[in-house]
């Protein structure tokens, strides 16, 4: 009989006699298929969460952050299912215009945005997110109308990794409390500017709901707006220890301190990225190596795939945990192995410890978990080409980026 996968698995997915499909689809099958590595996404699962969120929010918007997932399929889904986006350069922009959003749907933020940038923005309607005094003195100098809000940083600091930890005092982001009053007093006497409200987003990866309540207690202190934007940073469990808050419960605690502190019939917007992505996808890899290695405190199983920091740079950045199993033998029980990836760096670390049975080269691998901030951060190092984009859904698998290829490597010589 199927069951369902781990909860740490796509909803769309179930193992079967030990055999993992997602969306339907065979993941030893999908690898076959299209190689690996691969990224695999339950497309069902995009729509299922935007829609969640769409219904915790009721009037409110719910911004897709695209740098989670810069993928114009992901991208197109979202358009599809009613979401605004964030674009964070003048390449997300485009890629959100290729997948069909248009004007005030579009938000363009940025600590250092170039004057081509803005103005590709204002061309477009987007609205735009001031975060410093030399983004006002571009747009004065542009002089075309544009909805505006002001990123504030409002001073708390929220439990997360430093490097994804935005709100601050001495983050690169926004404008500071005590500099909010003259950016506000600049945008709402600039003749091109329509000021909607203020912005802040204080971190990625956030347990804890407190944080959010002391960072709008502060921005309230700023004045009486129509709009504001709380960012995004709801976490993901990347393991099954942790527990996240649901949507609902997030959506619910942003709704009563905004309601409670910012005054009632506010225009309000979240921007969730990591939390609408990350569990509709899983990577698949292949195992190219198995080595044991005796050390005098024991013996150390390196399991070695052919991806890792270049298709997945989490691990290194962040220590972000991740777990993993054997695609044909789902739940079998298994020994300690260190999963690694190929790259010339010891540090190539994908995950430290996890139980796999018998791992054998040819044996595919899938990590769940990796729909955000993976794809996204994909590099070329050691010459590798990044891996394509596969939708799976009702057993149908469609290729949506492919895979790069050695000529793309070429293409970056002149
Ligand atoms: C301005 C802004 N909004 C939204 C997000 C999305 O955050 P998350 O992926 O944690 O929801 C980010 C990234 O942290 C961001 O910088
Ligand atoms: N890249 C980070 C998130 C960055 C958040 C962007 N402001 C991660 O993988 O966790």
């Amino acid at each position: 009989m199927p069951t369902t996968a781990s909860h740490l698995y796509p909803q769309a997915s179930a193992v079967d006699d030990g055999r993992l499909t997602i969306g339907g689809c065979d993941a030893a099958e999908l690898a076959r298929e299209f190689g690996t590595p691969l990224y695999a996404i339950a497309e069902d699962d995009l729509r299922g969460r935007a829609r969640e969120f769409r219904a915790a929010m009721g009037d409110g918007e719910v911004i897709f952050a695209s740098k989670a997932f810069p993928c114009t399929a992901v991208l197109r889904v979202f358009e599809e299912e009613g979401l605004s986006v964030d674009v964070a350069s003048g390449g997300e922009l485009a890629l959100a215009r290729k997948a069909g959003f248009q004007g005030d749907r579009i938000l363009l933020h940025g600590n250092a945005k170039s004057a081509r940038e803005l103005e590709a923005a204002a061309d477009v309607g987007a609205r735009i997110v001031v975060d410093n005094f030399d983004d006002i003195d571009k747009l004065d100098a542009l002089g075309k109308p544009a909805g505006v809000l002001i990123r504030v940083t409002p001073g708390v600091v929220a439990d997360t990794h430093a490097a994804i930890l935005t709100g601050h005092a001495g983050s690169k982001f926004g404008f500071s409390l005590a500099q909010a009053p003259r950016a506000i007093e600049r945008l709402q006497n600039a003749a091109w500017a329509d000021l909607h409200g203020l912005h802040m987003h204080i971190g990625s990866q956030l347990f804890d709901l407190e944080p959010w309540r002391l960072a709008v207690e502060a921005i309230a202190t700023l004045g009486d707006f129509p709009a504001y934007d709380l960012g995004g940073g709801l976490a993901v469990a990347y393991t099954p220890d942790r527990r996240p808050p649901s949507v609902a419960e997030y959506v619910s605690a942003m709704i009563a301190s905004a309601t409670e502190l910012l005054g009632e019939g506010k225009r309000l917007s979240i921007e969730p990225g990591r939390s609408l992505t990350a569990s509709s996808g899983v990577t698949l890899y292949t195992v190219e190596s198995v080595k044991d290695v005796d050390l005098p405190d024991g013996n150390v199983r390196f399991v070695g795939v052919d991806g890792g920091m270049s298709d997945n740079l989490r691990p290194m950045l962040y220590d972000a945990p991740y777990q993993a199993d054997l695609v044909d033998r789902v739940g079998a029980t298994g020994t300690p192995c260190t999963v690694v990836g190929k790259h010339c760096e010891s540090g190539d670390v994908l995950i430290r410890e996890i139980a796999l049975h018998e791992p054998k080269p040819g044996d595919v691998l899938v990590t769940p978990v990796t729909g955000a901030y993976v794809y996204a951060m994909a590099n070329n190092y050691n010459g590798v080409p990044r891996p394509p984009v596969v939708f799976c859904k009702d057993g149908d698998a469609r290729l949506v980026v492919r895979r790069e290829t050695f000529e793309d490597l070429h293409g970056r010589d002149v």
